[in-house]
């Protein structure tokens, strides 16, 4: 099978032992200086072009002129980290295909946020998404909204700078710090530079960079084992090709119900509320074009979830590990590309294209919040001059913040990944509950609102914490269907398997089966939690009226759905307004 440029083109299964080193070329290191340079080009571009950056406008919503195309794929791009291209193959190679259902909740999770969302929350022409909350409920509500997100995201930018460096360094030696730092701060500088017009443009290059490379390794996987179908049989004869698992025990980590139905929450958590995306929608220049954006994402995100669910498969297909560890799917990599001039850097620009574009996300969205929820309101005389150079300020401050948040994720080690994912479950899911207390459920008052929430994220930690302190002390068995006798030695290297693992004992009463709920539901059951809490303060403390709430905040969801029932009693139970065409023009000062 000599094809001239797959010189190391071999049938047989490698066996992988990670004491092995690998090594960097100089090509390698010169094409991460490449991306960075080009993501650099693209800031200064932005900060010279246009507006010069010179209006909040501009800085913070791209002058709410942006295209379908460019706004979806940056979409894509916020939360499609150097997590998930680690994290999803290592989960596949050992414990199959069943993660890939998480796919059926995109359906779903993207229609919600581009038919309820998107309408209510761009025809009120805001620029944060906690304005919302002040405009449905009060000012303290929209603080409390916004430090909530702030610190979800703080700590998921961490985390997204270091998972890269540090799987690189683990396997090849690659400069640990020295990649932390270069990530870091020329995301902060041409996230600075160049506004949101140059996050979402560096977003469109990078995610075209970042499926590159996962393709790049898949065709030279392919062929190294000997075409699809060799691989299809030994994924088969392997047993990686998951059934559906219809178990409805909620405790399970992987099941079609967690997945497709858990799943959608932890989307709209994402693709509905997060501000990172909400100002990508904002920053649209008409609503058809935001909503159009959505229905983008849907291929996308199928494509992305496909090409590492795939990458899964073909290391099962090729390779033979000593034993588990997150690493794995970096070393494979370096291990197959090697002799093969440019594509490890290739692969290495995937990873850090895949962190920068989610970092950049990260700095401007906070930037966003800070200035708008938190600076404006108290100053509302502020010049647009001041406030952009404010902005800036911020922008940077949050890159160097960031760069912080890496080095305690650091000290934390790197079971840390499992920490923090569940952290943007346990953080994400109430703040969805919050937003659908408020657009769904006319009655919801202020006081509901707080004390929902603050009930929501205690409820949160509970379970969270206690699944990761239950989960640390004592042994932990293997899953079933990780017992192949290709897994020798070391159990405990298997939690931390994937950043997505969460290795539940199967056996456990009482307060210890209530923190294995598995983490795929925390996002629906902590949104549940905010809205049947809010509902029965709101309720206690005298609800509100439909004609008291400000006019396009609410969807008439209930209307919707009881649509069967009789006008009288439908007017009495639940909103029936329809949302209105009528744009409100909201300004803080
Ligand atoms: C949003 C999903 C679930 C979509 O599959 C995925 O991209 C994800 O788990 N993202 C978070 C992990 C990361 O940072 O890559
Ligand atoms: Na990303």
């Amino acid at each position: 099978c000599d094809l001239g440029f797959f010189s190391t083109c071999s049938q047989e299964t490698v066996t992988m032992d990670p004491s092995i080193q690998k090594h960097f070329t100089v090509v390698d290191y010169v094409i991460f200086a490449v991306l960075l340079a080009a993501s650099m080009g693209i800031g200064l571009y932005y900060a010279l072009s246009g507006g010069r950056q010179r209006t909040t406008q501009e800085f913070l919503m791209a002058d709410r002129s942006m295209r379908c195309l460019p706004v979806s794929l940056s979409l894509i791009a916020s939360f499609q980290s150097a997590v998930a291209i680690i994290g999803v193959p290592a989960e596949i190679y050992t414990h199959g295909t069943q993660y890939w259902f998480i796919g059926c909740a995109y359906v779903l999770g993207l229609l919600i946020p581009a038919h309820v969302f998107i309408p209510v929350l761009y025809r009120l022409r805001l620029s944060s998404a906690y304005q919302y909350l002040e405009l449905r409920f009060s000012k303290a509500v929209r603080i409390c909204g916004t430090l909530t997100f702030i610190f979800q995201m703080v700590i998921y930018m961490g985390v997204c700078v270091y998972t890269p460096a540090f799987a690189l360094n683990a396997v090849t030696g690659f400069e640990l710090w020295g990649a932390v730092l270069a990530t870091g701060l020329v995301c902060t500088v041409y996230t600075t530079m160049g506004g949101l017009k140059a996050v979402i443009w560096t977003d469109v290059f990078q995610t075209i960079v970042m499926f590159a490379g996962q393709l790049a390794v898949i065709v030279v996987g392919v062929h190294q084992t000997g075409g699809v179908s060799e691989v299809w049989r030994k994924v088969w004869e392997g047993n990686r090709i998951s059934a559906l698992d219809l178990n409805p025990d909620p405790t399970e980590r992987h099941t079609f119900w967690t997945l497709a139905v858990g799943g959608v929450f932890l989307m709209l958590s994402l693709y509905g509320v997060n501000q990172a995306q909400v100002q990508r929608y904002l920053s649209a220049r008409t609503e058809k074009e935001a909503v159009r954006s959505c229905y983008m994402v849907f291929p996308s995100l199928q494509l992305a979830l496909a090409l590492s669910c795939v990458m899964g498969l073909v290391m099962f297909a090729r390779s033979i590990f000593l034993y588990i560890y997150p690493q794995m799917v970096i070393y494979f990599v370096m291990d197959m590309l090697q002799g093969l001039p440019g594509l490890p850097g290739l692969f290495v620009a995937c990873l850090f294209s895949a962190a920068l574009s989610t970092i950049s996300s990260a700095f401007n969205s906070l930037a966003t919040v800070t200035m708008e929820d938190l600076i404006k309101p108290h100053f509302p005389a502020m010049s647009e001059a001041r406030a952009t150079l404010l902005s800036k300020v911020l922008a940077m401050s949050y890159g160097l913040v960031c760069l912080a948040m890496a080095y305690l994720t650091h000290l934390m080690g790197d079971s840390v990944l499992q920490v923090a994912l569940k952290i943007f479950g346990m953080v994400g899911g109430p703040i969805l509950g919050l937003f659908c207390l408020g657009m769904f459920f006319p009655w919801a008052n202020s006081v509901g609102a707080v004390t929902g929430l603050g009930t929501g994220l205690s409820v949160s930690f509970w379970i969270g914490i206690g699944s990761i302190i239950s989960h640390s002390s004592g042994t932990k068995p293997l899953p079933p269907d990780c017992s192949s006798s290709f897994l020798s030695g070391n159990t405990t290297t298997v939690t931390q398997l994937s950043a997505l693992s969460n290795v539940t004992l199967s056996h456990s009463s009482g307060l210890k089966s209530f923190y294995s709920l598995s983490y795929m539901w925390y996002s629906a059951f902590n949104c549940f939690t905010v809205i049947v809490i809010g509902l029965i303060i709101s309720f206690l403390t005298g609800p509100m009226k439909e004609q008291d709430v400000t006019p396009g905040t609410i969807y008439p969801l209930l209307g919707t759905l009881f649509g069967f029932l009789p006008a009288r009693l439908k007017k009495k139970l639940c909103c029936v307004t329809p949302l209105g065409q009528t744009v409100f023009v909201i300004s803080d000062n």
